[in-house]
């Protein structure tokens, strides 16, 4: 199914696909475990490129994988690779150095396969109104504890309200992107994804309400949830 929207604008797209996935304990990088006869990267990659709005997908690779090369979708015209860094940020700006300066680009990672084609659409949509972007976040459901530093006992509960989960993709006009994250690589912040670099730049990205099944393949236990919810994806998209 395709959801082309006249409205939407073209993006390029950035796939930070260079992890080893350690905390999986598989046997290869979890972007190479396959669910429903895919990889999770082609799952990841096949949900941009069906919407119909991205132009391009600059795929960041470890310079020691060999596998990505292997798999059919690495022939599409519209992919591109690029070798990734140590950590996740130098990855996406080494995606985001080939990618030009016009235009927004998208940052989703390639382990959450799950991505719903509505959040998508709901995301594109924001560079009519937003200047600075923003990323796709699930409200937090559970009540939240911190805990003492270093011990397994409750400091206090923590307010709820107004606390989101960050998913991806995270949508941002390329060029400002850009400037925030090689600013905050070049200080030492902590950039566990965009909208980080661009907080510490002073910015406010919007927080988009997504589905909680978007979810990152991080433990072992989390293959089996994204087989169920791929399944349930597929189902609807063949309604
Ligand atoms: N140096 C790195 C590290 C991570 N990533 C990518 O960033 C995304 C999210 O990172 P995470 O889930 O932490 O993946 P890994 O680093 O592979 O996992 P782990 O932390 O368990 O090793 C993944 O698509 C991963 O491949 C990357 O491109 N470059
Ligand atoms: C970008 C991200 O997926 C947002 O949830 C996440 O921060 C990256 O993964 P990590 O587990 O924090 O390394």
């Amino acid at each position: 199914m395709s959801h082309t929207a006249v409205s939407l604008p073209e993006v390029i797209a950035v796939l930070p696909a260079a992890g080893i996935g350690s905390r999986m304990q598989a046997e290869c990088p979890k972007q190479y475990l396959s669910v429903g006869g895919k990889t999770l990267i082609e799952h990841s990659i096949r949900a941009l490129l069906q919407s119909g709005r991205v132009s391009q997908v600059i795929v960041a690779l470890s310079p020691h994988d060999t596998q990505f090369a292997q798999l059919p979708i690495a022939s599409d015209p519209r992919i591109r690779v690029v070798e990734g860094g140590a950590e996740r940020a130098e990855s996406v700006m080494a995606g985001l150095d080939v990618a030009g300066n016009n235009g927004w680009v998208l940052v989703h990672d390639a382990a959450r396969p799950c991505l719903h084609p509505d959040d998508l659409i709901n995301l594109l949509a924001i560079c009519a109104t937003s200047k600075v972007g923003g990323i796709l976040a699930a409200p937090v459901r559970d009540t939240m504890k911190r805990g003492e530093p270093g011990i397994a006992a409750i400091a206090h509960t923590v307010d709820r309200q107004d606390l989101w989960h960050a998913l991806t993709p995270q949508f941002f006009p390329l060029e400002l992107l850009k400037t925030c994250l090689r600013r905050a690589l070049n200080e030492g912040a902590v950039v566990t994804d965009e909208a980080s670099a661009m907080e510490y730049c002073g910015f406010h990205p919007m927080l988009i309400p997504a589905r909680a099944d978007n979810i990152k393949v991080t433990r072992p236990e989390d293959l089996a949830l994204a087989e169920f919810y791929l399944t349930r994806l597929s189902q609807e998209e063949n309604a």
